[in-house]
Order: C-alpha cells, then sequence, then structure tokens
C-alpha cells in the first residue's frame, strides 16, 4: 500500500548540504501497522513528510496504492492527499471549534452535505469513544482526549492510509497505551493500513506488525516485529530494544561492586536473552557443568510478535576457572554476557 524506493532527501543549511533520508526503500503491505524507529536527528518526521509529499524527496519515488505519487502535480496532490490522513504529536486541532466542528472540518472542506456530516461525525465520535465530548472545546479536553478527536478527524475522509508523527510522544503511559489499543481497533476494523515513527520501542512493541531502524538517514534493519526482538541484527536495534527492558544494580551490590576478581569475590553478571536462548534452561546445564551457582537477583522477561526475549543480572558462583567456562558456555549459546564488576 505504501512503497518508498530510493528516497534521497538533502537539505542545504547555510550553503552545506544535510543528507537526511539516504536511499530509503520500504514497502508496507495493505492493513499493516508499519513502525520507523530512530533516535532524534535520524530522519524519521523527514521520512513521513515525504510519504505525503509535505515534503519533496530530492530523487526517488513514492507509491501509494499503485499510485505513483512523485510524478503528481500540486492540484492531483490534494485531491489524493484526502486518502492519506495524519496525526501529530500535539494533535494540532483548531481551538475556537468544539470537538464536533473538528471532526466535521474536512467535510465541509469537500463540501458534503450537513446532513451527512452529522451522521459520519456521530459514527466517528462513538469508535474514538469521545460521544459525550461533541460540544466540548479541546482546551477543556486532556491530552488523550485531544488525540481521539484527532484521530476521529484524521478518519473522516475514509483514508487509506494514516501517518502517526510521533503520536503519542506528548501522552503519559497509561494514555499512550489507551490511544495505540484504539489505534489497533482501528486498524483491525477499517483495514487501515498505518505508517508510525517513535523514538519510543515500547510503542513499536505494542502495536506494529513490523518495524525499520532508521539512524544518520539510512534504513539499517527492518524486520517483522518477533523476528526484529529475537535476532535485531546491529547494535542500533538491541539498544532499543533493551530500553524495553528496565534491569538496577541494588545499591548494596553496587556498592560492593570491584572491577578486579580478588579472592572471595564472585563476578556479577548482566545476561541478555533473545530468541531460541530463552527458551532452554541454560543457566541450570552451566550449574550441573561447571560446578557453578548461580543467584539471580533480578530477572525480566517480554514478548513481542510471539518472540520472547529479556535480561537477567546474577551473581555467579564458583571457582574463576569454572565460572570463565560457564559465561564462555553461555555465550556459545547466543547468550550476551557483560560482566559488571565482582561481588
Ligand atoms: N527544513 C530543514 N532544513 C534543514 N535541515 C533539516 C530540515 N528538516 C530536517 N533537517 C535536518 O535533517 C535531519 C533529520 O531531521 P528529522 O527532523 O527528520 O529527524 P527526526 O528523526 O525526526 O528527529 P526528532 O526525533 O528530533 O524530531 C536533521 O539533521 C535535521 O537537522
Amino acid at each position: 500500500m505504501i512503497r518508498l524506493e530510493n528516497i534521497f532527501k538533502t537539505f542545504i543549511h547555510n550553503k552545506k548540504p544535510i543528507y537526511a533520508l539516504k536511499d530509503i526503500n520500504i514497502n508496507v503491505p495493505k492493513g499493516q501497522i508499519y513502525g520507523v524507529i530512530g533516535k532524534s536527528g535520524a530522519g524519521k518526521s523527514t521520512l513521513i513528510r515525504c510519504v505525503n509529499l509535505l515534503e519533496k524527496p530530492t530523487s526517488g519515488k513514492v507509491f501509494i496504492d499503485n499510485q505513483e505519487l512523485t510524478l503528481l502535480s500540486n492540484r492531483q496532490l490534494i485531491h489524493v492527499r484526502r486518502k492519506i490522513s495524519m496525526i501529530f504529536q500535539h494533535f494540532n486541532l483548531l481551538s475556537s471549534r468544539t470537538v464536533f466542528e473538528n471532526i466535521a472540518f474536512p467535510l465541509e472542506l469537500e463540501r458534503t452535505p450537513k446532513k451527512q456530516i452529522k451522521a459520519k461525525v456521530n459514527e466517528l465520535l462513538e469508535l474514538v469513544g469521545l460521544a459525550e465530548k461533541a460540544n466540548v472545546y479541546p482546551a477543556n479536553l486532556s491530552g488523550g482526549q485531544k488525540q481521539r478527536v484527532a484521530i476521529a478527524r484524521a478518519l473522516a475522509n475514509d483514508p487509506k492510509v494514516l501517518l502517526c508523527d510521533e503520536a503519542t510522544s506528548a501522552l503519559d503511559p497509561e494514555t499512550t497505551r489507551s490511544i495505540l489499543e484504539l489505534l489497533k481497533n482501528i486498524n483491525k476494523k477499517l483495514g487501515l493500513t498505518i505508517l508510525l515513527i517513535t523514538h519510543e520501542m515500547d510503542v513499536v512493541k505494542q502495536i506494529c506488525d513490523q518495524v525499520a531502524v532508521i539512524s544518520d538517514g539510512q534504513l539499517v534493519e527492518q524486520a517483522p516485529i518477533g523476528e526484529m526482538f529475537s535476532n535485531a541484527k546491529t547494535d542500533i536495534a538491541r539498544q532499543f530494544i533493551q530500553s524495553t527492558l528496565h534491569l538496577n544494580i541494588p545499591d548494596d551490590y553496587r556498592r560492593k561492586l570491584s572491577p578486579i576478581q580478588e579472592e572471595g569475590l564472585y563476578p556479577l553478571l548482566r545476561l541478555e536473552f533473545s530468541g531460541v536462548c530463552v527458551d532452554s534452561p541454560l543457566l541450570s546445564q552451566a550449574a550441573k557443568e561447571f560446578n557453578i551457582d548461580n543467584n539471580i537477583i533480578s530477572a525480566q522477561m517480554d514478548y513481542a510478535g510471539g518472540a520472547k526475549f529479556g535480561i537477567m543480572l546474577t551473581e555467579m558462583i564458583g571457582s574463576p576457572i569454572n565460572t570463565k567456562n560457564a559465561i564462555q558456555f553461555l555465550q556459545n549459546n547466543n547468550t550476551k554476557v557483560e560482566v559488571l564488576g565482582y561481588v
């Protein structure tokens, strides 16, 4: 449904080129939710704005539903853009219009008859759970409610594609979850194709079918969500995945942590499991085979797209040679091991 082919975008700033997008290729099948994740300045906003040509690519082709947008005149584009809606981090509602009037706005621009507008807006208000707020002004809504209005307005013209530009970045975690749930429902109910950009892997984990990682203007990795979480290939993708897991070293361990292995001290390990190794009893195998004990201090396991992954903090008790061999065994079995120090 959305296809980007060899997209480059170069800005000129103070006579110097900024290569914001370098040879981007993306294919989003109809009905999918596709996430693009990247750090600040990676090129996410430029990328999503190239999809509806709010930003014209320097070169490359943009297709929506097999129609090449990069060939269209500005006039033709206005018509096509009605089927490509967008929602934003800061909602962009019209403050002088009520909730009902905000949602009606794109239909008024189309000169839709009043009766039809009323029916459509009421249907959308139901869909986003705001039927009671029809006559309220945006100033009197919470952030989550404002985003619901923006979503309803974005759906007014029955778009084929919804672009979400950091749509939950201004919201607290609970509201974020409810907005993502709403987007997922809409995706299922209406078969809407959604492209979203975000800097949060939690967002991707919750709703995306596929994800691409963008770094310094380039797509460095893309995969279905389960595959990405179980077998990420680049360091940057692994960093994003790890950012969804939170393990702190407890204070008393942190205090006694020594950088060298003195007598009577044992390694404190941070283990990263993903994909196949999660389901194998590696720690107990290592304990039996190398005569060591594991004192697990904390652990977090998670699921995304059917894949299990996680991290663990453990003190490995045994002689230096046995712990060394056990660590090697874990590494040989696809577990990432970091020796944080000795306790
Ligand atoms: N209109 C512009 N003129 C010049 N440079 C620009 C313009 N828009 C973006 N850039 C540059 O292009 C690069 C990518 O910017 P972009 O806003 O797409 O990144 P981003 O990943 O969305 O970042 P953030 O998450 O901070 O919004 C940056 O180096 C930015 O400074």
